[in-house]
């Protein structure tokens, strides 16, 4: 049977539909999955830190004139190509590489609907260097095994799922804001960074989150050939670093990552970092309300569309 169609179509979708909270959460999960996945990937392979290093590889000096490191070099490269397809149009993608390195869209721009105000508005810096230095120790071993092709590839993309994950912000404050519009004036106001934060966040949904977090964690991180004994893993040499050397958890179980450092991983920085986002946006929301729009919320209308 075909799966269903999915609601949340940038392109298709009405901005009703995108900016309903419970489809915006159910992106949020999904993303959730792709994440975990993502980081079990790169955990195959060791540290790599010369990847990180700008000018660690005199080749790409030599051959590309790049003097930054191998991992943003391989950044530019991808990002290049999917400029070329029009990725960095859609309101939920945004490329590390900076915009005068990447080339023009090859077909003609999409129109979406108008969905969050022009609010340039991009934290992939801070994601890329928290990722280098925080969240590859964590997941990889101390080490070097050359596989800098394969590690980066894990990189670019394990990066981009969670810069989606973090920009998606935008769209849950946006949400939050046209429900409740009267809520958020004077804290926006006062340029009050605390309320705002404190408005935007709702415990029981992390605290959900990081249960079913821990959990995906720990069934996608199996090693299913546990399941017949030890015969798969005979013979094959594991190295430090890879994932059938990764320590046995308590109950025995051998993991590609440790459900902890996943759970970690999110509670200490995709979860704060998105509601900075969140705060980072609504801070200037007043400022793209027409005086109508402005006078109705004040008066305890809602929000309206400008037609
Ligand atoms: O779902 C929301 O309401 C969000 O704002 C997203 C999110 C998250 O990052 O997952 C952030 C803040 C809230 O406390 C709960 C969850």
């Amino acid at each position: 049977m075909a799966p269903s169609s999915n609601v949340f179509n940038l392109a298709t979708s009405s901005a009703s539909q995108i900016l309903s909270l419970e489809s915006i959460r159910s992106v949020l999960q999904r993303l959730e999955d792709t994440i975990v996945f993502q980081l079990i990937e790169r955990a195959q392979f060791a540290r790599n830190a010369p990847m990180y290093y700008p000018g660690a590889f005199p080749e790409l000096i030599e051959k590309e004139g790049w003097h930054a490191s191998w991992v943003e070099w391989f950044l530019k490269e991808t990002e290049g190509a999917h400029a070329k397809c029009r990725r960095w149009d859609a309101p939920d993608e945004y490329p590390f590489t900076k915009p005068d390195l990447l080339p023009k869209a090859i077909l003609p721009p999409i129109k979406y609907p108008k969905l969050l105000y022009d609010h340039g508005i991009n934290v992939n810096t801070d994601i890329y260097t928290h990722y280098r230095d925080v969240i590859v120790p964590t997941i990889t071993s101390d080490d070097d095994d050359g596989q800098y092709g394969s590690s980066a590839v894990r990189d670019v993309e394990t990066l981009a799922a969670l810069s989606r994950r973090i920009h998606f912000g935008m769209f849950v404050s946006e949400s939050k804001f046209r429900s409740d519009p009267q809520a958020f004036i004077e804290p926006i106001r006062k340029e009050d960074r605390e309320k705002l934060e404190a408005l935007i966040t709702k415990p029981a949904v992390e605290q959900a989150l990081l249960v079913r977090l821990r959990e995906k964690a720990r069934v996608y991180g199996q090693d299913l050939d546990k399941a017949v004994g030890s015969l798969a893993t005979q013979g094959q040499g594991a190295t430090a670093g890879t994932a059938a050397a990764r320590p046995a958890s308590s109950s025995g179980e051998k993991h590609k990552i440790d459900a902890d450092d996943v759970v970690h991983i999110y509670q200490d920085f995709v979860i704060p970092m998105t509601k900075r986002v969140e705060v980072d946006y609504l801070i200037k929301r007043l400022d793209h309300l027409s005086p109508s729009q402005l006078a109705k919320i004040e008066a305890g209308e809602g929000y309206a569309e400008e037609a």
